[in-house]
């Protein structure tokens, strides 16, 4: 090796590799002489090659170091240097071995050539650190929560219960499926869990798993390489569990996840990292897994169609949200709630008087709490004034409301008074007493107005503030 370093093609070889090449470097012998520089260190240093090749090294370079090297067996990297020129620079000192652990030489390179591309280097890092911390808050607010419990309105024992529950459940790291009907508020339970653990800081993505075409799924997850399909980005994309890592991920309506993402899926969990399509290296994620659905999972597992060992990782915790029907005392709280968003959106003021209220309380609400809201919403909307009336609420509300409220009143004339007696304490209240008003809007006269008060009995404490 030691023959070969001081031999011509050796000297060939370095010309053919380093002559061109922009970066500095040199060989020396293992007694410091200078075998060959290449053009780049020869411009560096204002020098030419007769002048350098053959000569010891301190004799070009007074202030190297290269001596110490060869003698210590250690390299130095990336190490200040001064030149006698006074340009300084960041090289690297490598001694280069035989088999038999003896020093036959040394390589030398300049990795930069100035203290100053240093300093600029280090800039533009500090730029794109600065930049990359941006981008990050930005992603951080886009993959945030936007609900904690507090905003899970309702007084019913089974919805506080569940709030409960939620705390317990951020206490620990464990997979969580949250089922309810359709509407019932499992996305704000989802939130609610990932703000409430001590993952809070990280980043809560979601991903919806009906909503995403099956072709795209397993990228939207997982992410892509480059150049892995056509009309891949440039640079790949990274996938939600990757973004989520440090925080949580929240599968909603994993119930429709196809049968051959579920196999994937299984493998992200057993293994804990991911490997993005097109990619060969796994990348290690810490990701908390909240699920939802509207689906009996136990079903889809009986009839083959969700697997079972994904279904017992995914459900070590469950919590199940109660439809409204049988939480009933949330209604009203949920309605008012309903009407004061509408009111700050809007500025439109809108009551909901006692006698819709009730109505509104006996309807079943199979859309939950998201049909309450729009009913809420449509009846604002369509309210000539600020009270709204029994008319403004949807048909189908009404009659279904009527269906339940007359399941035990005996027949038509009985529903009809009891209609009349309704619509007639409402436009008195909306009158606030006035019978004349009152017999006017029902287009009756008023004496027929008195009759009907006193046939049926209306307290006006029914339609007073009394
Ligand atoms: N207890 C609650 N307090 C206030 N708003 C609620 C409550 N429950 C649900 N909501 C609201 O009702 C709507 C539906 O809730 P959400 O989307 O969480 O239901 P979901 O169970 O996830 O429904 P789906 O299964 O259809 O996805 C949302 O607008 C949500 O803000």
């Amino acid at each position: 090796m030691a023959s070969f370093m001081q031999s011509k093609e050796f000297e060939h070889f370095c010309h053919d590799v380093f002559d061109n090449l922009p970066i500095a470097v040199d060989f020396l012998d293992w007694d410091g002489k200078i075998i060959y520089m290449n053009e780049a260190f020869l411009d560096f240093l204002n020098l030419r090659q007769d002048e350098v090749k053959g000569r010891l090294v301190t004799d070009v370079n007074p202030t190297s170091k290269f001596l110490e090297t060869l003698k210590t067996k250690r390299a130095n990297i990336a190490e200040r240097h001064v030149f006698p020129n006074g340009r300084q620079a960041i090289v690297h000192r490598i001694p280069i071995f035989d088999e038999e652990g003896n020093v036959i030489g040394g390589f030398g390179m300049l990795l930069f050539h100035d203290i100053e591309e240093v300093k600029e280097l280090a800039e533009k890092y500090e730029k794109l650190d600065k930049e990359l911390k941006l981008y990050k808050n930005e992603i951080a607010k886009i993959n945030t929560t936007k609900y904690r419990l507090s905003d899970i309105y309702g007084v019913s024992k089974e919805i506080n219960n569940c709030k409960e529950k939620v705390k317990k459940i951020a206490k620990v790291n464990s997979n969580v499926m949250i089922l309810g009907e359709s509407g019932v508020g499992k996305e704000l339970f989802a939130h609610s869990i990932h703000n409430e653990s001590s993952r809070s800081k990280g980043p809560f993505v979601t991903i919806n798993c009906s909503a995403i075409p099956e072709s795209l799924l397993e990228s939207e997850l997982f992410g892509y390489e480059e150049g892995t399909f056509t009309g891949a980005k440039k640079g790949g994309n990274i996938g939600k569990f990757e973004l989520a890592n440090g925080g949580s991920i929240f599968l909603d309506e994993i119930g429709d996840m196809p049968y051959h993402m579920q196999v994937k899926l299984l493998r992200v969990l057993q293994e804990k990292e991911v490997i993005r399509i097109g990619g060969k290296n796994p990348i290690p994620i810490d990701v908390r897994i909240i699920c939802a659905t509207n689906r009996n999972l136990e079903d889809m597992v009986e009839k083959g169609t969700f697997r079972e060992d994904l279904y017992y990782r995914l459900n070590v915790l469950t919590l199940e949200i109660p439809p409204i029907r049988k939480r009933r005392e949330d209604i009203q709280i949920l309605i008012n709630k309903f009407l004061i968003e509408f009111y700050q959106e809007t500025g439109i003021y809108r009551k909901i008087p006692d006698i819709v209220m009730k109505r509104l309380k006996e309807y079943d609400w199979h859309g939950n709490v998201r049909e309450i809201r729009n009913v809420v919403e449509r009846m604002c909307v369509n309210s000539d004034g600020t009270h709204i009336g029994i008319s403004d609420i949807p048909k189908y509300v009404l009659n279904k409301s009527l269906e339940k409220k007359y399941e035990d009143k005996k027949g038509l004339k009985e529903i009809v008074e009891s209609v009349e007696r309704n619509v007639i304490i409402e436009v008195l209240k909306d009158s606030k007493g006035n019978k004349s008003k009152a017999a006017k809007t029902l287009n009756i006269p008023r004496a027929t107005l008195y009759r009907k008060i006193e046939d049926y009995n209306i307290d006006q404490k029914t339609f007073l503030d009394l």
